[in-house]
């Protein structure tokens, strides 16, 4: 893992390797990265993450679904087959999707299945901060019900939610 940035040098980085440092933030999607590089210098942490929200809450809405469009299922092929980013494979991780029982991996892909033909994009959830496998399902068992439009409110604050983790992931914030 790479030494985490202070606010300094993160400020005087210059824009190729702010670029590469958060290509990620938002899941396969570096243009967001290159678009806040251009806001550089950041007064604080907190002021850089606004940055990511407000360049993601401003897309068109065609954008925006493309984008969600980029998260991987969770627990599904792109982990079966070691394709995921290696942020996501750090979240799915870190709450066990990477080890469910065939039983619970079952059950979360008949969701995922139904919620991507209710909606035409994959569930999207901040995992780490869920925390818990049942906490996700849950989720995902009651989302289903929702209309499109609350979903794609609630999925792209998922994205900002793990926009926030990952960029904090690589800051030293403290
Ligand atoms: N589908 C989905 O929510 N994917 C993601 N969630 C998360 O925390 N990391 C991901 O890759």
């Amino acid at each position: 893992m790479r030494p985490k940035l202070s606010l300094q040098q993160l400020n005087a980085l210059p824009p190729a390797e702010f670029h590469k440092t958060f290509a990620n933030v938002i899941e396969c999607w570096p243009e967001a990265a290159i678009f806040c590089s251009a806001l550089l210098p950041f007064k604080s942490f907190i002021a850089m993450i606004a940055a990511f929200e407000n360049y993601l809450e401003r897309l068109p809405a065609e954008t925006k679904l493309k984008i969600l469009k980029l998260y991987p299922d969770l627990a599904g092929k792109m982990l079966d087959t070691k394709q995921l980013s290696e942020d996501s494979s750090i979240e799915h991780a870190s709450v066990g999707l990477d080890n469910l029982s065939p039983e619970d991996k079952k059950t979360l892909t008949d969701l995922n299945e139904s919620y991507k033909t209710k909606f035409g994009f994959p569930f999207v959830v901040c995992v780490r901060e869920a925390s818990k496998f049942d906490v996700i399902l849950r989720s995902v068992s009651e989302r289903i019900h929702h209309t499109v439009e609350q979903e794609l409110e609630i999925a792209l604050g998922e994205v900002k939610k793990i926009c926030r983790l990952r960029i904090l992931q690589l800051v030293d914030n403290l």
